[in-house]
Order: C-alpha cells, then sequence, then structure tokens
C-alpha cells in the first residue's frame, strides 16, 4: 500500500536538544541537532510513512517572535496546498508549543493533520522522549482520522488539541495537559480517537495566514496581590495594542488598577481579561462590569492563548464587541 507522505519541519527545542551526558535530563543545549539527524535516528518511520525533513529554525522556543510564527504558517500552509502532501510534524520546543500550535490552528486553511511535536528530555538523555514523540507525530500525520481535526499536539502518547493544549509540567515528560481532555492516544503505531474539537479552526476559522503579514503587539501582565498598575502603562509604552490581564481567580482586577486599565481603553487599547488560574474560564461581568467598560474576557483561553488571538483578531477589527464575539467562538 502506498505510504503516507509527511513532511518534517523541524524548528529546533529540546527534542533537538543535545547534553554532556546521559543523565542530563534537565542540563542541556536545545536546538543543536539538525532535522535530517533526528529522522536518521528513527529507521522505523520507514514502516509508517514517506518522511523528509525541513529545517526552518533551530532554535529554543522561547526565543519564538511573532515574526518567526508567521514565517511558520506560510510555510506550513504552502506546504498544505502540495496534493502529494497528507500531513506535516512540526518539531518545536516545548515552552511556547501551545502558542504556536493555537496559532495555526487559526490560521491555516487546510485539512490536512498539523502536528506538533516536542519532548522534554534531550536525545542524548536516558529514557529520551523525543524518539517515540516524533514516530507517533508522523503516525498522526499520516492517519485519515487525524484530518479535519485542526492542529494537533502530540506528546507522551496523547493526542491533544493544539487549541486546548497547555504546558503544565516543566521538568517530567507528562508535560501537556488539556483542560477539556485529550482527543486520542497513538499507541503503537495507532491512533486512537475519543473526541472532536468543536471550536472554529483552520478551515472555518475567518483567519488566514496568506492574508496577514504581520502581528500586533499583545502584551500580558500578571496579576498578583500587592501588583503595579504601573506594568499596564510599561506594556501600553512598549507598544501593545491590546493588554492580556492574568488575573487572579475569574481574572479579577486589583480596585486600585481599575483606573489605570480604564484610562488606557480611553485611549483605544484592548483589556482582555484572562486568569493565571490555568484551568476553568473568565465569565463577562463577573468580577468587573465589562460591558460599561468596554473590556474582553478570553473565557477559556490562558494569557499566552489569548494574546495569539488577540493580536491575530486585531488584524481584523478595532471593535471590542467583534473581538468578544471571536473569544466566543475561537
Ligand atoms: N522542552 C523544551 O523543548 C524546552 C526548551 N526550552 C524549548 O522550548 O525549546
Amino acid at each position: 500500500a502506498r505510504k503516507p507522505q509527511v513532511v518534517i519541519v523541524a524548528t529546533g527545542g529540546t527534542i533537538a536538544g543535545a547534553g554532556a551526558s546521559a543523565t542530563n535530563s534537565a542540563t542541556y543545549q536545545a536546538a543543536k541537532v539538525p532535522v535530517d539527524k533526528l529522522i536518521a535516528g528513527i529507521p522505523e518511520l520507514a514502516q509508517v510513512a514517506q518522511v523528509r525533513g525541513e529545517q526552518a529554525f533551530q532554535i529554543a522556543s522561547e526565543s519564538f517572535t511573532n515574526e518567526q510564527l508567521v514565517e511558520l504558517a506560510r510555510r506550513v500552509s504552502s506546504l498544505a496546498k502540495n496534493p502529494a502532501l497528507d500531513g506535516i510534524v512540526i518539531t518545536h520546543g516545548t515552552d511556547t508549543l501551545e502558542e504556536t500550535s493555537f496559532f495555526l490552528n487559526l490560521v491555516v486553511k487546510t485539512d490536512k493533520p498539523i502536528v506538533l511535536v516536542g519532548s522534554m528530555r534531550p536525545g542524548t538523555s536516558m529514557s529520551a522522549d523525543g524518539m517515540l514523540n516524533l514516530y507517533n507525530a508522523v503516525v498522526v500525520a499520516g492517519s485519515p482520522e487525524a484530518r479535519g481535526k485542526g492542529t494537533l499536539v502530540v506528546m507522551n502518547d496523547q493526542i491533544h488539541s493544539g487549541r486546548d493544549v497547555t504546558k503544565r509540567v516543566n521538568i517530567q515528560t507528562n508535560a501537556f495537559y488539556s483542560q477539556w481532555g485529550p482527543l486520542g492516544m497513538v499507541v503503537e503505531g495507532k491512533t486512537f480517537w475519543f473526541r472532536s474539537p468543536v471550536k472554529r479552526h483552520t478551515t472555518a476559522s475567518e483567519f488566514d495566514i496568506d492574508a496577514v503579514t504581520a502581528l500586533p503587539a499583545v502584551h500580558i501582565v500578571y496579576g498578583s496581590g500587592s501588583m503595579s498598575p504601573e506594568l499596564y502603562q510599561a506594556a501600553a509604552k512598549a507598544g501593545a495594542q491590546a493588554i492580556v490581564h492574568a488575573g487572579t481567580g475569574n481574572g479579577s482586577v486589583p480596585n486600585y488598577a481599575v483606573d489605570m486599565l480604564k484610562a488606557l481603553r480611553s485611549q483605544g487599547l484592548h483589556i482582555v481579561r484572562s486568569s493565571r488560574v490555568g484551568d476553568g474560564f473568565v465569565l463577562r461581568n463577573s468580577e468587573q462590569p465589562d460591558d460599561r467598560y468596554d473590556w474582553v474576557v478570553a473565557h477559556d483561553l490562558n494569557p499566552q492563548k489569548a494574546k495569539i488571538l488577540a493580536a491575530l483578531a486585531l488584524t481584523k477589527t478595532r471593535d471590542a464587541k467583534e473581538l468578544q464575539r471571536m473569544f466566543w467562538e475561537y
């Protein structure tokens, strides 16, 4: 039978990392090993797909910029248009993998599987997780059942929605987690599916990377007890067109910070209330009168995901009600 054609677009991260010894699981250099060497290290890939590699970047994912995000998405969009190709795997550092997976989920117009994968341990360490993660990612990218589900993240034998998934553990291989559960599992080269995303994505999204050349700046301000309202001002000074408030609890705002946010909104900046808690979601007019202040709530998106959607939304509209609609729909 014809094997699915899969391209691995490599961007760096720990999955391309190398450490000094086999006991170095957390101390190593990310983004060292080229994609062809990663592929050559897993001869079993040839049993499940016809694979070729492409080196987009060689960086740790904390160093990803908006420019690189746009460049990567444009490359993925152009690959997806190749009729001979069945799926795309993107190797990526785990730190900002959730931003990239959500971004691609919103802007690439394709039904083909786009699968992001990383690792928590470098390939040089004992029980390195990258090999199996990459093998599993290629299996998912070549699987017809993975089509039309938006971008996927394969880590630790689980298949997550690129929208929902977030990094929750920073030193173990079970690093990724979705509040609404994974979509499925991949075991011994086979995929098993249990649910599908219902939020708008890829072909049903109103965003298209072929029409996006740059993203406006959006900055996150972290809420805490005794925080400084001047941080919002600094975000505005740094060029933010929207500020994502990573609020305590239900995205709550300290009473002494409300006037600053109102003032920034009156200058045209958008205020998006999200929560630093991790799970749950922020409701409109809970904690703060969003209708009165013309603020937006991030719904269940965490601050870093809210930042991605806010930036994309601002390429389309300046209207807070439209922004809010997008936060409900995506
Ligand atoms: N596990 C990893 O990939 C972490 C690394 N700092 C990165 O995001 O590139």
